[in-house]
């Protein structure tokens, strides 16, 4: 002991005795050791009121030292959780490697990016994730980072297990060790391609959605937003340089039709196929858009332009000649096409654009199949026309139809054999129309097959109700169109309507033009036997004015043939015209069909044709079409 040391005070490692004594106690209980204890209790150097409370003290801090125990077991629980979190559930390849770049784990995504399983991928180096040319940048990546605690390597070309290159970033951060034979690192790999196919992905959509804004998705021809934007820009560079513009406005004709005979499907791929020739037939610096239905504008921009407008309108018109080849049919299509001219037909693209159409209108009135430049007196027929178009889709709903019959005489004797019934049109401003007025416009538009329906069945309603007030008119002719006769279930229909009203079939007589009968469709074909075997007449209308063959002729089932008119008026001033009116008579007579004339107007003509063996006649002569009404009062006996 030094003289500065305190007696009393133990020294620092030597247990204090009675202390000692309560320690090898504790450690005995806590031992189990009840005969060490008793031994130490043995001694009576332990007090047990003190053993007890030293035993309660020494509880109090295990109790403590449990908490904290599991507090730091739900930290490292935590711990452990986030590390998972970060390690599996990012969608980011990540690797442990150690500090030689040994894989020691890897989450689902390095396994999916890198084609590997975790068994397999656990026991690669990194070093032999990338590609032998960027092994000696990883390794010192590596080495550096041992050093500063993180690296990223850019630039970095990585290889799956099937070969694959792809390339992108390495992110690697010390994850445990401070002592360097036990670092550990986890690495990011970042697959740029991977991002960089999403932005070309992302770029070709922006593309698409661009695309398709400007195109026609059919025909993927400019639509009527870019047509506007390409009109504009053109109508301001010729204003600039005071040039010229044209504006071609392709409409094709009877497109409706096709679209309800043959299907919606049919009519796009026609649509698509006319598009690809017309398209076939321009420069690359002329604009074709489509911009309704089958409506196609063209725009020329060339100096000479205004020259080749007319050419070009011709070479368009001529993609029609060869039949269109949609699915198992053969369909024969013709388009009009109105011209506007920068700057004599207007200054303005809407002008322009309105001008061109206005002149398509004039070709359709024209007769179709044609082209048309404007003129400033178009515009007001065509306005017309316009009217005349949106009041007609709604003129059979608003009643504005109505029939006029024209008696059919017996030459011989002068009795009635029947009517003709004829459409007329009440137009809320124009009056009474006669049907050369709108009967082409009606087929334009589509009503035409409608309004047929009407007038037979209005026809026939008329038939039954002279009959009820007492006057028997033995039959009604009533025009067809091609549409009509193409119904699939026109024959039953008939039927129907006969039993309906109460009629003989030979009260009713269809009036088919010839040529009608020169295209033949089959179905049409099929629906004339039908009609010849339920007993219902056929007439052909306008006889004379086609090329029917004779022999094909022969071969119709028809009851009836109608000579034209015009023929008829050139009785007694047109040999020619004579002869044929003979002849028809004759092929008649051969062939054991009535034979009727139209267009009689006077009695030299009446004398001729009974002459020649014609024995029934319509005409100005006998009467013009009437109302219902004034035919009941004329003929009722
Ligand atoms: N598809 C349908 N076509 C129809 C229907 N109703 C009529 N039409 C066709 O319209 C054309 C013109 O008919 P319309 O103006 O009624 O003229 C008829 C007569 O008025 C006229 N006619 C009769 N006799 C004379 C005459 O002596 N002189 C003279 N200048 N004209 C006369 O002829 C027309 C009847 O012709 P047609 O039918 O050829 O016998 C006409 O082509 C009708 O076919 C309909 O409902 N559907």
């Amino acid at each position: 002991m030094t003289g500065s040391e305190d007696p009393n005070v133990p020294a620092q490692d030597e247990p204090e005795p009675e202390r000692d004594i309560y320690v090898q106690a504790q450690q005995a209980l806590e031992r189990g050791d009840f005969n060490r204890l008793g031994r130490l209790l043995g001694q009576g150097e332990i007090d047990l009121a003190t053993l007890t409370e030293e035993l309660r003290v020494y509880q109090a801090e295990l109790e403590v030292q449990n908490a904290e125990l599991r507090e730091a077991q739900v930290v490292s629980e935590r711990m452990a959780l986030r590390y998972n979190t970060l390690f599996s559930a990012m969608p980011l390849a990540q690797l442990v490697v150690d500090r030689n770049g040994l894989v020691l784990d890897a989450n689902a995504f390095a396994e999916q990016l890198f084609s590997l399983e975790h068994r397999y991928l656990r026991h690669h180096f990194l070093q032999r994730l990338v590609i032998p040319l960027d092994r000696e940048r990883l390794a010192e990546a590596l080495n550096r980072a041992r050093e500063t605690g993180s690296q990223v390597v850019e630039g970095i070309h990585f290889q799956t297990d099937s070969g694959e290159v792809f390339g992108g970033e390495l992110h690697m951060a010390r994850l445990v060790g401070d002592d360097d034979t036990q670092v550990q690192f986890v690495c990011a790999v970042v697959d740029l391609s991977k991002l960089l196919r999403q932005q070309e992905a992302l770029r070709r959509s922006e593309e698409k959605l661009e695309f398709l804004a400007h195109h026609d998705t059919l025909t993927h021809l400019p639509n009527r937003t870019l047509l506007n934007d390409r009109l504009a820009q053109g109508v301001s560079r010729a204003h600039r340089h005071h040039g010229v513009m044209a504006v071609l406005f392709v409409d094709l004709d009877r497109f409706k039709i096709i679209n309800d005979r043959f299907g919606h499907g049919a009519g796009d791929e026609l649509l698509r196929e006319v598009a690809e020739r017309m398209q076939g037939q321009l420069r690359d610096s002329d604009t074709l858009a489509r911009v309704g239905g089958d409506e196609f504008v063209v725009l020329l921009e060339d100096a000479d332009c205004a020259r080749r407008a007319g050419r070009v309108a011709n070479r368009l018109l001529q993609v029609f000649g060869p039949p269109f080849q949609i699915g198992k049919e053969r369909l024969q299509v013709s388009a009009s096409i109105g011209i506007s001219l920068y700057p004599a037909d207007g200054t303005e693209p809407d002008t322009l654009l309105r001008h061109a159409d206005i002149a398509m209108y004039e070709a359709k009135s024209r007769g179709r199949n044609d082209f048309q430049f404007f003129h400033a007196e178009m515009a007001s027929g065509v306005v017309e026309q316009l009217e005349l178009v949106h009041a007609l889709r709604g003129a059979l709903r608003r009643h504005e139809f109505l029939l006029y019959f024209q008696p059919q005489i017996d030459l011989g004797n002068g009795r009635l054999l029947g009517v003709e019934a004829l459409l007329r049109w009440h137009h809320p401003r124009q009056g009474l129309l006669a049907p050369a007025r709108f009967i082409t416009l009606a087929e334009e538009v589509g009503v035409l097959g409608e309004v047929g329906s009407w007038v037979l069945e209005t026809a026939c309603a008329q038939l039954a109700a002279w009959r009820n007030n007492g006057l028997e008119v033995p039959r009604v002719a009533v025009n067809l169109v091609l549409q009509q006769l193409e119904q699939a279930h026109f024959v039953d229909y008939i039927e129907g309507l006969l039993q309906r009203y109460q009629l003989a079939p030979a009260a009713l007589l269809l009036e088919v033009t010839e040529a009608m009968l020169m295209r033949q469709p089959e179905r049409a074909l099929a629906h004339l036997h039908g009609l010849h075997r339920l007993g219902v007449g056929v007439s052909v209308d306008d006889f004379g004015t086609g090329y029917s063959s004779l022999g094909r002729i022969a071969r119709l089932p028809i009851d009836q043939l109608k000579i034209d008119r015009s023929f008829v008026d050139d009785i007694g001033r047109d040999s020619g015209d004579e002869t044929t009116v003979r002849t028809i008579i004759g092929l008649g007579r051969s062939l054991g069909l009535e034979v009727i004339a139209e267009g009689v107007e006077c009695s030299d003509q009446v004398e001729f044709l009974t002459r020649e063996g014609c024995r029934a006649g319509q005409g100005f002569l006998y009467g013009r079409p009437v109302s219902a009404r004034e035919i009941l009062d004329t003929y009722h006996p």
